[in-house]
């Protein structure tokens, strides 16, 4: 292994330190902590145990949690209603309903209801209309996490080559819109995508958002990329990225690992996000460069 490892972990603790540190002058100034309510329909558990970390992150960073746990028949009205309830709820500053949802409730449906002022996980079509076009709203944290860590990486990502692959809205539309405002060049590759090691030739910046355990393979990499795995897929092995790890190692210039990568920033940028809308929505000026 010859590529830098991109440690998201620490990165991750850095900046739940600094949301701390603003949460706790945040809440002398407004008289109350910044919230974050998170609803969970069902018992999957790979998301109970999401939620129960974003929860305790929550409380650790100053904040208040308010968990929602409902039952796995519960119906789209009943979900509906918690939203409108939540959106009403002036001690609520983000609101996060945990995908997927169970089979038959409809989640544009419930994305779309929650007020896009308070939707932290920048889901709501409103807050993507202000990322395509430039205006002040809420990004998805994963791709949020990404870009801080690419630009801890490599500082000024201007001019670079970067090759997203997966067009999804969670992360891979996302993500190319913030490239494209960082002035990289983008391409967005996905499953129909022909001969994709000739695109992955001149990318400077590789993010991989597809799914597919060890999906992208090292000898299709530019020798000294920056590589960023989205992936977490549990394998007979573990837990695997998308991007075979020995041999993108041996050619990146430096890579996230996975776990203890773009996971912690996932959740780090959460936080970061509802203490941006709890200062939004208070009136209280957060300086732009203060996280
Ligand atoms: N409305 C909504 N917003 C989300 O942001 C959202 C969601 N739904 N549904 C599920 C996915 C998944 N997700 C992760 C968050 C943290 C880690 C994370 O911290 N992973 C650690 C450990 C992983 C493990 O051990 O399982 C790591 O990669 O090192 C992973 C995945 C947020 N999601």
């Amino acid at each position: 292994m010859t590529a830098e490892l991109i440690d998201g972990k620490k990165a991750a603790e850095r900046l739940r330190g600094q949301v701390a540190e603003l949460a706790a002058a945040f809440a002398a100034d407004a008289g109350r902590k910044p919230g974050l309510a998170v609803v969970l329909v069902g018992e999957d558990p790979a998301s109970s145990v999401y939620v129960r970390s974003k929860g305790k992150a929550t409380v650790a960073a100053g904040m208040e949690s308010f968990e929602h746990r409902l039952p796995v028949d519960t119906d789209q009205d009943d979900l509906i209603a918690l939203v409108d309830r939540l959106n009403a709820d002036p001690a609520v500053d983000g609101i996060l309903v945990q995908l997927p949802l169970p089979d038959g409730l409809d989640a544009q449906a419930v994305l779309t209801r929650i007020d896009p002022d308070k939707d932290v996980d920048g889901f709501h079509p409103v807050n993507a209309g202000r990322l395509a076009t430039g205006l002040n709203g809420f990004v998805p944290c994963t791709p949020y996490g990404c870009l801080m860590l690419l630009k801890s990486q490599l500082g000024d990502l201007s001019g670079l080559n970067a090759v997203v692959i997966g067009r999804s809205n969670i992360v891979g539309k996302p993500m190319a819109a913030l490239l494209t405002a960082a002035d990289c060049t983008v391409t967005i590759a996905h499953s129909r995508t022909k001969n994709l090691p000739h695109h992955l030739a001149h990318a400077d910046i590789v993010v991989a958002a597809v799914g597919r355990p060890g999906f992208v393979r090292g000898e299709w990499l530019k020798p000294g990329a920056t590589v960023i795995d989205v992936g977490i897929n549990r394998t007979a092995d573990g837990l695997v990225g998308d991007v075979e790890f020995e041999g993108a190692a041996s050619i990146a210039g430096a890579i996230t690992p996975v776990p203890g990568g773009v996971g912690p920033m996932t959740i780090a940028c959460l936080l970061r996000n509802t203490l941006v809308a709890a200062h939004r929505r208070e009136g209280i000026a957060l300086a732009a460069d203060a996280i």
